[in-house]
């Protein structure tokens, strides 16, 4: 196994107390990692903390031999690309402008594209299905439609780690699919090292080749999807009392949960 990425003792103090505690772990070059999680455990935290968008305040990481935190933003740019939640927001350029961007970290002296960067903008735009959207303002696209040129600008990024934070927040239900094949898709034929944040327990069984899970700033648990996904573990992380079953054709868990379930647990916390 080729690590891409390692973490060693990573911990981060947000509002005077720790919100992450002791995170090791290593990402294998090509492989695609899940970190689920209920809310407030601290996945955003990690995720920024991993990709060196935020300082950690113990412990390093490091993208092949190299410490993420001597690297430049345009170097640590030109190999890793980041799909943030908040990046649905109101930007006033045009679809096209916003996926050229994704080339600027591979850009020289003279900042306009060529003719291998304007064949790969052209290319992500009609693989995630946004080509229509091209001329459109970024501002006034649906959540979903900005969601894909996001991932389209990223993947434009020529990244070697991908790093994505609920990416399938604002999809519908085929684009939640579609996006996370188009992922697939480039994982497999270009070996790209995938690291996300689902919130979607069968989709993450799906899509993902191994789960870590967070609790309150730890790492409790970590595997393949049928060592993580059991209602042991659901129990235990989210509270809830799930029927995992095997998925018909595909053989991964899948969680069935209960209406009402949800209040009832709550009830009884308060009780
Ligand atoms: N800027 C901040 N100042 C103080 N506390 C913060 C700050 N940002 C996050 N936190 C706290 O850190 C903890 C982890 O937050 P984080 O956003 O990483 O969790 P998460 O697992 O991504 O949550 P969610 O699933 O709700 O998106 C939470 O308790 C949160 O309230």
């Amino acid at each position: 196994m080729i690590v891409l990425l390692r973490a060693e003792g990573l911990g981060k103090r947000l509002g005077g107390r720790w919100v992450l505690h002791e995170i090791s772990l290593e990402v294998a070059s090509g492989e695609m990692v899940g970190i689920i999680g209920p809310n407030g455990s601290g996945k955003s935290t990690l995720l920024s903390c991993l990709v060196g968008e935020k300082k950690a305040d113990s412990g390093q990481v490091w993208l092949r031999d190299r410490p993420l935190a001597e690297m430049g933003a345009k170097e640590r740019a030109r190999q890793i690309a980041v799909l943030a939640q908040e990046e649905v927001g109101e930007i006033y350029f045009t679809v096209k402008g916003i996926v050229e961007m994704g080339r600027h970290p591979h850009l020289g002296h003279w900042p306009w594209l060529g003719e291998r960067d304007e064949r790969i903008v052209a290319d992500v735009l009609r693989q995630t299905d946004s080509q229509h959207l091209a001329e459109r303002i970024f501002a006034g696209l649906s959540g979903g439609e900005k969601q894909r040129v996001s991932l389209a600008r990223a993947l434009a990024q020529e990244p070697v780690l991908l790093v994505l934070d609920e990416p399938t927040a604002y999809l519908d239900l085929k684009y939640q699919f579609a996006l996370l094949n188009w992922i697939k898709q480039w994982q497999a034929s270009c070996g790209l090292t995938v690291i996300m944040v689902l919130h979607d327990l069968n989709l993450a069984a799906q899509y993902c080749d191994r789960l870590l899970v967070l609790k309150q700033g730890r790492i409790v648990r970590q595997g393949t999807p049928h060592e993580v996904i059991e209602p042991e573990m659901v129990e235990a992380v989210y509270g809830m009392s799930p029927i995992v079953v095997e998925h018909p054709l595909l053989g991964v868990p899948q969680v069935l949960l209960t209406a009402m379930q949800a209040q009832e647990s709550g009830e009884e916390r308060e009780r």
